[in-house]
């Protein structure tokens, strides 16, 4: 139990292909520093303080093989179709006396485990839903379908969003339950609970928690890797 006696549970969506990265094998057991990214994104979950459930939603053809690399700790299902629907499918495996979820990216697997804690704290502080931010380092351009600019929106007030994302868990679910399959899509959680008109705070993001989408970022994410301490880095000596 933690120390404000809720628990908190983290569902990991890791069922996706990875069409960017490529590489022929599911992006979550794409070896990082010799073992697959979900084992290294679920250590830092583990290592949170606040953290009492791990539900994974894995590629359905694979649960045994990754149900096994985690561990008994660690519940795994198999994932959907889009994200969306792995971790709708997770939600469904949290124990009753969950109240906080955070849903976290297997592709983020170097985010530490202080950010894992500081969205989860901010959410047992009493905000409904947080979400860990950075400023954008580039200029963003909204374009037309043949890629002709439109506007330059002033970059002051756009932030890139990364995960864990905190939601108390009443709010998740409803988002989830009221998901319109005729809305646009959206790519992260909060845009869900968003839609519900609750309220979505930040706080500060880790350059640590990136996401490992294209080869570029799993080159980057092996070079940080290398400069962590042996203890820290789940390699032995
Ligand atoms: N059907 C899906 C699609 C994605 N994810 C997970 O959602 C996270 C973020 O998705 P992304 O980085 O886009 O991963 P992929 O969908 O694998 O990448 P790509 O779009 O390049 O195929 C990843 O941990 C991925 O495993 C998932 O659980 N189920
Ligand atoms: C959820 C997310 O990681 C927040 O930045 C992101 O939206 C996932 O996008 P992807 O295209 O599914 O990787």
């Amino acid at each position: 139990m933690n120390e404000a006696g809720a628990r908190v549970a983290v569902v990991v969506p890791a069922a996706g292909r990875g069409e960017r990265l490529g590489g022929g094998v599911p992006k979550a057991l794409r070896p990082l520093g010799g073992r697959p990214m979900l084992v290294h994104a679920v250590q830092a979950l583990s290592a949170a303080e606040l953290v009492s459930q791990i539900v994974v939603a894995a590629p359905p053809t694979l649960v045994e093989v990754v149900s096994r690399l985690l561990g008994p700790d660690v519940r795994v299902l198999p994932g959907g179709a889009e994200r969306v629907d792995s971790v709708r499918g997770a939600l469904r495996a949290l124990d009753d006396d969950i109240r906080v979820v955070l849903v976290h990216d297997a592709a983020r697997p170097l985010t530490p485990p202080s950010l894992v804690d500081a969205v989860a704290r901010a959410v047992l502080g009493g905000h409904p839903a947080v979400i860990p931010v950075l400023p954008l380092a580039d200029t963003v351009k909204e374009v037309d379908a043949d890629g002709r600019v439109l506007r330059t929106p002033p970059r002051g007030g756009l932030r890139a969003v990364q995960t864990p994302q905190g939601f108390r868990r009443e709010v998740l679910e409803a988002a989830y339950a009221s998901q319109d399959g005729d809305q646009p899509a959206v790519t992260d959680d909060a845009g869900l609970v968003e839609r519900l008109g609750v309220p979505v705070a930040t706080i500060p993001g880790a350059d640590e928690a990136f996401k490992v989408t294209r080869p570029a970022d799993l080159m980057f994410a092996e070079a940080l890797l290398a400069r962590r301490p042996l203890a820290e880095s789940g390699r032995s000596s």
